[in-house]
């Protein structure tokens, strides 16, 4: 095969390989392979540069230092969430929704990420530009940072267009390393996982963010209703397109039980290997959706149910000790 075929075949493999560990969290291969036909890769684009793919998994390594991030103007705004802290805040929002519709409502409850919102544009499957949410109108360009996390794929397995939302995060693991090195380098902690990640997302070095260890789950289709008719179809869509989304998310046809969710992952939240900070219940009809609308700066078909703040064990200390 000549070596144009090669590079494709090798971008190809190395884009699957990548998939599987970073999406699936199912490795195909171990490191060694996966390092020898990157190298492999490498040395080929070295030597023939004008044969270069948009997707290459080289791209995620590496980085250049830019000079500024560009202010993006959000399509679809990226609004805040109103929030409810007890069942009776859960009720309330329930109540409100069912006086604005006569159909029956099913809820789609997902876990609340602790971590920072962007927005991502593909024009024909390839990734063109991705964002913060900034002021929910306006956000920064970041798509150079972005295209350095390894679960946010370069090209979709459809030549679709769409825009979609997720919340990146680093993973407690990460996290606790990364602040073990910044103590051994004399540099301050980051005081939790989010501040981490707004910290290294706002990187001018896209380096420094292909070695931190970011992920992110994907939860929204922003604006589009080509893809499904529920949000609970769009979830099915955004994973088939190769976008990873968090598998905790659930289908409930009663506040009640929503509260139980709530509940259970308010017990269950410690052991997960990523922070969460409560629960997001969307109603799962599009088209209801669209008949409630938004208020000032919220939709009124979602809300954030918010977990009490977790108290660490060293704040335990302080508070109980002192
Ligand atoms: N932090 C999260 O995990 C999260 C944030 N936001 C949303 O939904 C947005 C889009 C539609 C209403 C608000 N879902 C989530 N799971």
């Amino acid at each position: 095969m000549d070596v144009k075929e090669r590079i494709k075949e090798l971008t190809e493999i190395l884009t699957k390989y990548d998939y599987h560990y970073h999406v699936l969290d199912e490795p195909l291969v171990d490191d060694a392979t996966y390092d020898s036909l990157l190298a492999e890769l490498k040395k080929l684009e070295k030597e023939n540069p004008g044969l270069v793919l948009a997707h290459s998994p080289t791209k995620r390594v590496g980085g250049k230092v830019l000079a500024g991030f560009k202010a993006v103007q959000h399509g679809t705004p990226m609004l805040s969430l109103g929030n409810a802290f007890n069942s009776s805040d859960l009720e309330d929002f329930a109540i409100r929704a069912k006086k604005k519709t006569s159909q029956p409502l099913t809820y789609v409850a997902e876990l609340k990420i602790d971590g920072l919102a962007v927005t991502l544009t593909y024009e024909n499957g390839m990734l063109v530009r991705g964002a913060t949410r900034g002021d929910g109108q306006t956000g920064e360009d970041i798509t150079e940072n972005l295209k350095k996390i390894k679960s946010i794929p370069l090209k979709l397995t459809q030549p679709v267009n769409i825009e979609v939302r997720g919340e990146v995060y680093m993973p407690k693991l990460a996290f606790d390393k990364l602040n073990e090195q910044r103590k051994q380098e004399e540099k301050p902690q980051f005081a939790n996982p989010r501040n981490a990640a707004a910290g290294t997302l706002r990187q001018l070095d896209t380096s420094i963010v292909a070695k931190r260890n970011l992920s992110i789950f994907f939860y929204s289709i922003a604006n589009s209703d080509e893809f499904g008719s529920t949000h609970s179809e769009n979830l099915s869509a955004l994973k088939e397109l190769g976008f990873r989304v968090n598998p905790n998310y659930k289908k409930l046809s009663s506040i009640e039980e929503v509260y139980a969710y709530c509940n259970d992952w308010q017990q269950k939240r410690e052991n997960l290997p990523y922070e969460i900070d409560g629960v997001v219940i969307k109603i799962d009809s599009l088209s209801i959706q669209r008949e409630l609308g938004y208020t000032a700066k919220s939709p009124r078909w979602a809300i954030a149910y918010k977990f009490p703040a977790q108290r660490s064990f060293s704040k335990l200390l302080d508070v109980t000790f002192t």
